[in-house]
């Protein structure tokens, strides 16, 4: 059994992480249904009687297995009986994503989260410091960098959110004796017992292996996971260091002072840039490729692609972008000027009327060439010379959408990067809700 203190010092990490959640605060406490979450909770819930917050728990049922419905009602019972409120989200699994059963479950829960926690509010997750140690294993034989190797922080800003794992230094064993010793109880979920996934393997072969021969490695893994997230940290702070020194755009890098850092600075760079611009960074393979054909002819028309990502060079700059949607050379659509626009990768909240506000039917096409406007105080001009002025990419220009009212171009539109680049005279436009 537990030493006694063990109990009050998980009770009092959970005490003192609700105290430091600003009052009036929501929390919500992610519940799969299993020891770790099912536990989290009831200490919350108890922690709640000495620093009240708002406190709600969230079960996001994936229907993957039969089992699924069992944990639906072990979550109510169990948050009816804390008297904690508790929402289910039922979430459809994409499982030809191509992220694999797990990941695809994952993909699905995160965005039932940010549907159900809102900005401002704070989610927390039940994992612990042997999750940690398998995340970090399962990144070193992935062959990750030290990013990789940091695993799951402890806390992160989340779009706007809190995530929080308050339990992430704790074994799980202190969590198993504290839940045994509470009378608990919890659903222990059939597939983690399915040797086949990865995780699993290590958690039942490998963890308790290494565990006879190093009592610690659960612990020492889990710290080198520390150690890496400080690293990662540092290097973090060194690329954006570099990329001040090169004038601060992500979006655009100027190609001398980036072939002039030495290698590992320029690879760390460019995944620090498509970090900062919401991109997948490049695999190994396509970066060293990347940055070869940059210091071999800086000048040439460079494209590498990854995922959905894209490399391109133009005017001694290097272009980190999310890969264009193919938009065919015929792709029209009648618009009102205020109803959301529907372009092919998606609607975008986008205005455009005469200078009155009234609502007219427009037209908006890809460019063809040709095509010129008339611009206050500059006359008609062409389109295509405009761009040039403008510096606009070749690859924007290609993709440029020129909106219509009877046979007269009156904007130009540029959806990769959702901006108006020109409106005609007595016109107005905006790009967002307003
Ligand atoms: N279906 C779910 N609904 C809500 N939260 C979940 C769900 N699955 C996982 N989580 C959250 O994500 C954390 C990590 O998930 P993981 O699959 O590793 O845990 P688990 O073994 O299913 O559950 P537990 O951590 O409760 O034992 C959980 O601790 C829990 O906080």
């Amino acid at each position: 059994m537990a030493p006694r203190h063990k109990r009050e010092s998980l009770q009092a990490l959970i005490d003192r992480a609700l105290a430091e959640t600003p009052p009036g605060r929501v929390v919500w406490v992610a519940l799969s249904g299993g020891l770790d979450s099912s536990l989290l909770l009831t200490l919350a819930a108890e922690a709640c009687r000495r620093h009240p917050r708002p406190l709600h728990a969230l079960h996001i049922h994936h229907g993957l297995q039969p089992a699924a419905a069992g944990f639906e009602v072990h979550c109510r019972r169990l948050a009816s009986r804390l008297g904690v409120p508790l929402f289910v989200e039922r979430v459809a699994v994409d499982r030809d994503a191509g992220l694999g059963l797990e990941g695809a479950a994952r993909e699905a829960r995160y965005a039932a989260f940010s549907r159900r926690v809102v900005p401002g509010e704070t989610l927390w997750l039940a994992q612990h410091r042997d999750d940690q140690a398998e995340t970090f294993l399962l990144a070193a034989l992935r062959g990750s960098g030290v990013r990789g190797l940091a695993g799951m922080p402890p806390g992160r800003e989340w779009q706007g959110r809190r995530l929080e794992r308050p339990l992430l230094s704790h074994a799980r064993t202190e969590l198993e004796a504290e839940a045994e010793r509470s009378g608990l109880a919890w659903i222990d979920d059939p597939s983690n017992a399915d040797e086949a996934l990865d995780r699993n393997f290590l958690r039942h072969r490998v963890l308790p292996l290494l565990a006879q021969r190093w009592p610690h490695a659960a612990e020492a893994l889990a710290s080198s996971a520390r150690y890496a997230a400080e690293a990662d940290t540092l290097i973090e702070t060194l690329a954006e260091s570099d990329l001040d020194a090169l004038g601060g755009d992500p979006a655009r890098v100027p190609l001398t002072g980036l072939v002039a850092l030495a290698p590992e600075r320029q690879r760390t760079l460019v995944r620090h840039v498509c970090r900062r611009l919401g991109l997948a960074g490049p695999p190994a393979v396509r970066l060293a490729s990347l940055l070869a054909q940059l210091e071999a002819r800086p000048d040439a028309r460079v494209r590498v692609d990854w995922g959905n990502a894209e490399a391109r060079v133009w005017r001694g700059c290097l272009y980190l972008r999310p890969k264009s949607t193919i938009m065919a050379s015929d792709w029209r659509t009648e618009w009102n000027g205020m109803a959301p626009l529907p372009l092919p990768g998606g609607e975008l909240h986008a205005a455009l009327a005469p200078a009155d506000g009234r609502p007219v039917a427009l037209t908006l096409a890809v460019r063809q060439g040709g095509e010129w406007l008339r611009l206050a105080g500059r006359g008609g001009r062409d389109l295509k010379r405009l761009l040039q002025e403008m510096s606009v990419p070749p690859w924007e220009r290609e993709r440029l959408l020129v909106a219509w009212y009877d046979d007269t171009p009156v904007a130009a539109f540029q959806p990769d990067s959702a901006r108006w680049l020109a409106v005609a005279e007595g016109w107005r436009a905006s790009v967002g809700e307003e």
